[in-house]
């Protein structure tokens, strides 16, 4: 017989308290961050008719948790993510919910997890996410090493973020935006058509005018690529851009031309390059070749980028490092075994790589 599971009065004691926050405030859900199986039954009674969503590092840290006899009937959340702070484990924690949709991107959530002591239930914190996902996505943002402004960037991701969640009058738009080294990035483009901004003043192309970022959605439907400067002007708009080709860059299978041109131009320039998914209202934000940021359509909620990255079919790159840290990454999360009644869509599932 299974030795008898512990549940301790401190616990308890967290459990009581986790509630009486979450009633003061209106929580969606409360977020266990566990680091061993514990008495799941009485964890559940103990948090009562509020969502529990439980996260752990491992499966073994959620024994008796998971799959069809598990005792409980709560969300779970399996991390994979051992080297990484209780702050990262928490944030990672959060989207991932946020993913799943057991909550949603502007709710509340009491957490509670091992911020002093390893193993032991000890801190409580209540999270506003509307604020947490916002603050996390400028905190990233200021990461990139770019000379781009972090102001004009969060305005252009902002932007992104809206044409991929809003579309256009009910139909989904996609985009392409280069910012940064403007006048570089023009020498790669051509029109392909008639550009809509041409013959504007500076400041009537100026992306820190709101009515500009409604003209922008407007013309994101023509298709083409924005060139935006770092000061947020927007210098050409509907172009074709045909960077050089690179041979050392590896992205997602699923993703097409588009996001195939972001990755060349960031990795041949020092901009950021921004695709808009039309198939499903992803950003991604490329730097140097690479995704650095993943947003999905629902309010600024991110990925980090170890869950993007595939490893390129080229049998010369096999066996790099960092390639089997992301294939890792990938595979160990899509063999989670969280109990998901909804999953996320993810990108470019159904399509080739345009470059093949
Ligand atoms: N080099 C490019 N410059 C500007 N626009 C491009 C470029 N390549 C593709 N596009 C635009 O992107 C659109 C989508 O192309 P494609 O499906 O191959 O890309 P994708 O990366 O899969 O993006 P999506 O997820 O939006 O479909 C095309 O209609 C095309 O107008």
């Amino acid at each position: 017989m299974a030795p008898p599971k512990k549940f301790s009065d401190q616990l308890q004691a967290f459990c009581e308290s986790a509630v009486r926050l979450a009633e003061l405030h209106d929580a969606k859900a409360i977020l266990f961050l566990v680091e061993r199986p514990t008495d799941w039954e009485r964890l559940e009674e103990a948090i009562g008719k509020h969502t529990l969503i439980v996260a752990a590092d491992t499966e073994e840290e959620l024994t008796g948790a998971l799959g069809d006899d598990a005792e409980g009937s709560f969300d779970t959340i399996v991390l994979n993510s051992p080297e990484s702070s209780v702050y990262e484990r928490l944030t990672q924690a959060l989207l991932e919910a946020v993913a799943e949709e057991f909550i949603g991107p502007s709710d509340a959530v009491v957490a509670a997890y091992s911020g002093f002591e390893s193993g032991t239930i000890d801190s409580l914190s209540l999270i506003q996410l509307d604020d947490y996902l916002g603050r996390l996505t400028i905190r990233d943002l200021r990461q990139l090493n770019t000379k781009t402004p972090t102001e004009t960037l969060k305005l252009v991701v902002d932007l992104a973020v809206e044409i991929g969640r809003e579309g256009r009058e009910g139909k989904p738009v996609g985009a392409l935006f280069v910012v940064g080294e403007h006048r570089k990035a023009l020498e790669y483009c051509k029109p392909m058509g008639f550009d809509p901004v041409k013959g504007y003043s500076a400041t009537e192309r100026n992306l820190f005018d709101a009515k500009v970022r409604e003209g922008v959605k407007e013309i994101a439907q023509m298709d083409g690529a924005f060139i935006v400067s770092s000061k947020g002007t927007v210098m050409a708009s509907a172009q074709h851009l045909a960077p050089p080709p690179s041979s050392d860059i590896s992205i997602s299978k699923g993703l097409g031309a588009r996001h195939w041109a972001a990755a060349q131009i960031s990795r041949a320039l020092e901009c950021v390059a921004l695709a808009v998914s039309e198939s499903n209202g992803t950003v991604r934000l490329f730097q140097n070749g690479e995704v650095v940021l993943r947003i999905e359509p629902f309010r600024r909620a991110m990925k980090w980028k170890d869950f993007e990255t595939d490893a390129p079919d080229r049998p010369e790159k096999e066996g790099k490092a960092k390639e089997a840290k992301s294939k890792d990454a990938k595979s160990k999360k899509e063999s989670k075994s969280a109990k998901t009644a909804k999953k996320a869509p993810k990108a470019g599932d159904s399509k080739e790589s345009a470059e093949a």
